[in-house]
């Protein structure tokens, strides 16, 4: 069994791979003596890696970090510097390839950042926009301003505001749905294809997809991203040899 772990820069996410699928798992609950690998992405603090992969070692477990390359399995990605390229965008990326295949796919990653990335279906990363995440754009807001105020009960809707909490957290919403909107339309522009799959993933990804008609959400897309990453990556290494 594959213990995955994610750390965004919230927090850090562990789950179980087996059967072919992903079961998330909190860190005090790993089956340590029945895990045969770690492999593991970190955008966020490393230091909160430190435990597992100190036990991993006790236990003589293999650990892989997962990285971003040019290419994966016929995934090319769009930066130049691709180690500049967040981890958890690229398995993000790995994961959409590999569960639609030949299908353009626009990947809306939404946590502390939102990510939105275009992927077309012949699994050319053609590049994408980094965007504050909800609570970032309404913080920043309430923060640098006198009277702009926020209110917990106001929900996120994509409508006018007729309010201060309403016109600020309907902002922050449609802000991003234009951003997808856009991206939707570089696609087009850029290889001609149109009605993308919108995958929706991170802490208000649900939110999103309830947005977007079409869309799906996914909850472990990165999880999954981290186990097709590893497979990918020791099959192109086995064809390298
Ligand atoms: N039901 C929810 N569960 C968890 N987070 C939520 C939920 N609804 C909204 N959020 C927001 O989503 C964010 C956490 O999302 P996520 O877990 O994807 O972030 P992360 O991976 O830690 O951060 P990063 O964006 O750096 O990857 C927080 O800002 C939180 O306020
Ligand atoms: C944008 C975040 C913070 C989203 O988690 C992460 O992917 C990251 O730190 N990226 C590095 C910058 C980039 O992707 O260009
Ligand atoms: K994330």
């Amino acid at each position: 069994m594959k213990l995955l772990i994610d750390v965004g820069n919230t927090s850090l996410k562990a789950a179980l791979w087996r059967e072919q699928q992903a079961t998330p798992v909190s860190m005090s609950d790993v089956p340590w003596q029945a895990i045969t690998e770690v492999v593991y992405a970190c955008v966020g603090n490393s230091e909160l890696l430190n435990d597992a992969l100190t036990l991993a070692a006790k236990k003589s477990i293999p650990c892989c970090e997962a990285h971003v390359s040019k290419n994966l399995s016929g995934l090319s990605c769009a930066y130049e510097q691709v180690s500049n390229l967040g981890i958890d965008r690229w398995l993000a990326l790995v994961a959409g390839f590999t569960l639609y295949p030949n299908r353009a796919s626009i990947i809306v990653d939404a946590g502390t950042a939102t990510t939105i990335d275009v992927l077309s279906g012949e699994g050319e990363h053609l590049g994408g926009w980094i965007l504050p995440g909800l609570d970032l754009m309404t913080r920043s807001l309430t923060q640098n301003t006198q009277r702009v105020f926020d209110d917990a009960n106001t929900p996120f809707l994509n409508e006018l505001g007729k309010d201060t909490p309403n016109g600020l957290k309907n902002g922050a919403l449609v802000a991003t749905l234009g951003a997808i909107e856009q991206a939707k339309y570089q696609l087009k522009h850029v290889t001609g294809e149109q009605k993308p799959q919108i995958l929706c993933a991170g802490g208000y990804g649900l939110l999103l997809q309830q947005q977007i008609s079409g869309s799906i959400f996914d909850s472990l897309l990165v999880m999954k991203g981290l186990n097709y990453w590893h497979e990918l990556s020791k099959n192109d290494e086995k064809q390298q040899n």
